[in-house]
């Protein structure tokens, strides 16, 4: 993930109080039930406050990542003739290839993407009304040879991470540690490959529009480019993600503000590009399983604090995300705004 470089050096001109919360998860292992429960309300404050945090300590070796890293930048460094060959709208029902992304924004940012599955099902049909899943056929490319064995490892490593962070999460809005397990059963997550060419007007051009994630949580890795930016949630002052070497940012997505009932708020973020270099990122999407039935968690509501959302499919909303896009300009995106109850 690199060294301090001058980006970072300057987001550490920022004022204290506008670092993004860095939380160390080795206590969160320890037998130690204090350090533990300090990691838990550490979580807790930053979801509440931030909507997003970083943490290191966080178990994924070192090793595997600098490969994994090592053959996405093998795997873009290639001629787009090569890269062409990938295509995702060759097959628009395939959702784990080669693009560029702008994932319902309905605007195109300044970037090439690369999707890879963990998820073994996908949706039979671009229709937001069926929700039917069919065997994910993932396409990987030839070159790197590494290539799909290293997004592979790193896809499992991300998913341990998930769970724990999800079970981190669960505790910190007072439920028991598994609550939230059985809606990731069939989980439907992905990881992304993100480059961002140097960009020779980047005032006129983000490397990612501004938007909320999906599903439950994000992880992200970022290059020391930097160009990550959040709304932090308490006051929605737009401030940078500061690099942390070996450190990953952790988003809160929709599901969670709608399962803690509104308590955590899904992370508006962005990202800018710049003239000078190129700049990576990796986010990684823990999204539930295609049938589950998103609503506020009971144990989280009651007559002082009813449910904020009302019932609604996953599966459609995510397809509704997922091919809403500027080239279906007539496609309703749904947005958790669709499923708000307003008092
Ligand atoms: O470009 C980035 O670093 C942000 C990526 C992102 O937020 C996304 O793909 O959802
Ligand atoms: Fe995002």
């Amino acid at each position: 993930m690199g060294q301090y470089c001058d980006a970072a050096t300057m987001q550490a001109t920022l004022d204290g109080n506008d670092y993004v919360p860095v939380i160390d998860l080795s206590a969160s292992n320890s037998s130690d039930s204090n350090g533990a429960a300090g990691v838990v309300a550490e979580i807790g404050d930053a979801c509440e406050k931030w909507g997003v945090f970083q943490v290191i300590n966080h178990g994924v070796p070192l090793e595997l990542h600098e490969r994994f890293e090592l053959a996405m930048k093998k795997f873009f460094a290639q001629p787009l003739v090569e890269k062409r060959k990938m295509r995702k709208d060759i097959d628009p029902l395939n959702p784990y290839d080669y693009g560029y992304e702008e994932f319902s924004k309905k605007v195109e940012d300044w970037k090439e993407v690369f999707d890879f599955p963990l998820e073994k099902e996908m949706p039979v049909s671009c229709d937001t009304n069926n929700t039917q899943t069919r065997e994910a056929i993932p396409q990987w490319p030839e070159y790197p040879p590494e290539f799909r064995e290293a997004c592979e490892a790193y896809g499992r490593e991300m998913e341990k991470l998930s769970f724990r962070l999800l079970e981190l999460i669960s505790m910190s809005l007072g439920l028991p540690k598994q609550r939230l397990h059985g809606f990731f059963k069939d989980h439907t997550s992905m990881g992304r490959l993100i480059h961002c060419p140097p960009c020779p007007t980047p005032q006129l051009a983000l490397g990612t529009h501004a938007h909320t994630d999906v599903g439950a949580l994000t992880i992200l890795s970022q290059d020391d480019a930097g160009g990550l930016e959040g709304q932090r949630t308490i006051d929605g002052k737009w401030l940078p993600v500061q690099f942390v070497p070996n450190a990953y940012v952790i988003n809160v997505g929709d599901m969670l503000e709608v399962w803690s009932n509104k308590k955590y708020v899904s992370l508006v973020h962005r990202a800018k590009v710049n003239s000078e270099r190129e700049r990576f990122s990796i986010p990684f999407f823990f999204n539930p399983a295609q049938y589950v039935t998103m609503e506020p968690i009971e144990e989280l509501t009651n007559e002082q604090t009813p449910a904020k959302y009302r019932a609604f499919s996953w599966g459609k909303y995510y397809n509704s995300r997922k091919y809403g896009n500027f080239k279906n300009p007539d496609m309703q995106v749904l947005r958790l705004k669709h499923f708000r109850v307003f008092d």
